[in-house]
């Protein structure tokens, strides 16, 4: 065991095996080191991040996963397990936690999305690019295994619509896509000099629990809670709009099963993964199986809708599925279940 680890401010525990569905059939074959693993999770107040926490400290144990944001987090959040401020453009203090806490994996997730980027474009190349740096340097100067997601938003007008593969044309639109196909290509050429780079490219990500960050496909979230509050959604994107789109389990279990494949058996570092692809409109129709008098305007914000234009429709994941194993197990009727489930318990079929 290393001195940081011994010396580290957390107590270190040994976790028993908390194992959740196929993500744990594989970490039966984990080793020991695998076992004294320490994650650090960047923009861990972000709509993936606390839910990427769970399953982490699930299976690697509470104190080995380290959730940190520049956002004060909930006494709730505080309460499940060690959080830390961390700005990822302070390099030094990155390099200090990495250090002190041992840590051997880290989850990239601090960024500002498509949507909210247009907005503040200095803020996104700063956040998405700078910090992107800053985490990589410090990831393959301490020689850690590093996850940093991609985005459909990754891709352009030119790239095509219908089962885009990985490797095609990109030419995004977005500052949000121009900084994430920068990080992609960058962590690919670290990982040629010995770093343990991944990505994956997500579509829209769909979770009941935490507020999404600013993004195109952010409506497909706010529907759900709009409805079961009111019984109205007022639609930001025309209702033909289709976008690729993942449950937020699905996408979480992609993640560490990803991260936890060995690295030799990957033929490339950046995958695309894709669960369901549906419109504004297709959505609705499988809603109103649970909400048949719900009512939706379609108000098309012409900076989103033009964003949501720009990407493909549906992505081709057969990489992912046959490189690693991946696998959705949501669909779309599946996903619309369990959101009405989570957020509006009493609704009626
Ligand atoms: N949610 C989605 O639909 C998708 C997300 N992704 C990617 O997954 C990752 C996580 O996404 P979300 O959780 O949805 O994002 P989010 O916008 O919900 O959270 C991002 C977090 O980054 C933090 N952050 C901002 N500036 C920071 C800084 N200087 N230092 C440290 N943290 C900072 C924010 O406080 C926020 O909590 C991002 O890289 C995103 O591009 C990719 C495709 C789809
Ligand atoms: C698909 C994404 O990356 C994100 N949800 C966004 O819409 O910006």
């Amino acid at each position: 065991m290393s001195l940081s680890r011994l010396f580290s401010p957390l107590s270190f525990s040994r976790r028993g095996l908390c194992l959740v569905g196929k993500a744990s059939q594989r970490s039966a074959s984990t080793n020991d080191a695998d076992n004294n693993r320490r994650v650090l999770i960047t923009g861990g107040m972000g709509q993936l991040g606390t839910g990427m926490a769970k399953i982490m400290r699930n299976k690697y144990g509470n104190d080995n996963v380290i959730l940190s944001d520049i956002k004060k987090p909930t006494q709730e959040i505080l309460s499940q397990g060690p959080y830390l401020y961390a700005d990822v453009l302070d390099i030094k203090h990155l390099n200090s936690i990495v250090v002190n806490y041992g840590i051997d994996w880290v989850v990239h997730f601090s960024a500002l999305l498509s949507a909210v980027g247009e907005l503040n474009p200095r803020k996104a190349l700063e956040v998405n690019v700078d910090g992107f740096h800053n985490i990589v340097e410090s990831s393959s100067f301490h020689k850690l295994r590093l996850f940093s997601p991609s985005t459909i938003g990754a891709f352009g007008p030119d790239s095509p619509k219908v089962l885009c593969p990985d490797l095609t044309i990109m030419r995004p639109r977005t500052v949000y896509g121009v900084s994430k196909v920068h990080m992609e290509l960058l962590g690919e050429y670290y990982s040629q000099h010995g770093l343990d780079f991944r990505s994956l490219r997500f579509p829209g990500v769909i979770g009941a629990d935490t507020e999404p960050g600013g993004g195109t496909t952010d409506y497909a979230v706010h529907i759900f809670h709009s409805v079961a509050k009111t019984g109205h959604y007022s639609c930001f994107l025309k209702k033909d709009t289709r976008l690729p789109m993942i449950y937020i389990d699905d996408c979480l279990r992609a993640a560490v099963e990803f991260m936890e494949f060995p690295s030799e058996a990957l033929t490339q570092r950046t995958y695309n993964v894709t669960a369901m692809s549906f419109s504004p409109e297709e959505l609705v129709e499988e809603m109103k199986r649970y909400y048949p008098k719900m009512r939706v305007d379609y108000e098309p914000d012409e900076r989103k809708q033009s964003i949501a234009e720009s990407w493909p429709q549906v992505l081709d994941d057969i990489r992912a599925r046959s490189d690693w194993g991946w696998k959705p197990d949501y669909d779309i009727s599946r996903m619309v279940k369990v959101m009405i489930e989570k957020i509006d318990p009493n609704s009626t079929l």
